[in-house]
């Protein structure tokens, strides 16, 4: 569990992140927010990897997947034993069905291998799984497939994303826009003027076959 109060960050005396407060339980959080919004800034204080005022209070140990990584020369079974050496990596490397990559050099892989490397390291280590734009670089299905394993799990999974068709697994939307939180609730009470004046394009909420989709119909409003 995440509890976050009047969390406000300044960098280099501009204001990044204005009192924002919400709190995140079990489930599947995810935060939206244009380019720019304060997304990556917001987790950043999360993992105390930057100063902010206010207070964050969290239940439990924390694992983050960063939207950039480096990639060391090492075998991807030494990337993953390199955290907690006790935690369950063959079990999610099992579930994200990369067993084939565990005696590659990590910094041969594709950039979605090494992004799914990461992300079972993540799952394997943290009861508070935070990943920044995990959906980037994967393909259609294994962006559907990692949606559905973090959906079996009992941890608070916050993610940031762009990919508004994965909304439908959410427990709970963080919309951010200028540094400000314009929204925490469930997908159903989103709204699509709300979601359309954010990112400054037309979106349509459509339900196909019971869930909810969002879908960016043209860029003029
Ligand atoms: N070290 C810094 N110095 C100056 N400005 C910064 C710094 N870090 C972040 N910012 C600014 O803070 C704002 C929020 O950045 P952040 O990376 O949190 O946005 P984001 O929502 O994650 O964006 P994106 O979707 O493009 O990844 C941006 O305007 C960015 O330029």
């Amino acid at each position: 569990m995440l509890v976050l109060k009047n969390i406000s960050v300044n960098i280099n005396g501009k204001r990044i992140l204005s009192d924002i407060s919400f709190s995140v339980n079990h489930g599947v959080n995810i935060i939206l927010g244009p380019n720019g919004s304060g997304k990556t800034t917001l987790l950043r204080a999360i993992i105390g990897m930057i100063k902010y005022n206010g207070e964050i209070r969290i239940s439990g140990n924390i694992s983050f997947v960063p939207a950039e990584f480096s990639s060391p020369q090492m075998n991807v079974i030494d990337v993953l034993l390199s955290g907690n050496k006790k935690a369950d990596y063959l079990y999610f490397v099992r579930e994200l069905g990369i067993e084939e990559f565990l005696n590659r050099d990590f910094s041969t892989l594709s950039s979605g291998e090494k992004k799914l490397v990461l992300i079972a390291k993540a799952l394997a280590e943290g009861e508070n799984v935070i990943m920044d734009e995990p959906l980037s670089n994967l393909d259609i299905k294994n962006r559907l497939k990692l949606m559905k394993i973090i959906k079996k799990f009992k941890k608070t999974f916050l993610i940031t994303s762009h990919e508004l068709d994965i909304v439908n697994y959410s427990d709970k939307i963080i919309l951010l826009n200028k540094g400000k939180l314009v929204y925490d609730g469930n997908v159903s009470d989103l709204s699509e003027d709300l979601i359309s004046s954010v990112y400054g394009v037309k979106i349509k909420k459509v339900k196909i076959d019971g869930e909810i989709y969002f879908k960016p119909m043209e860029y003029s409003l």
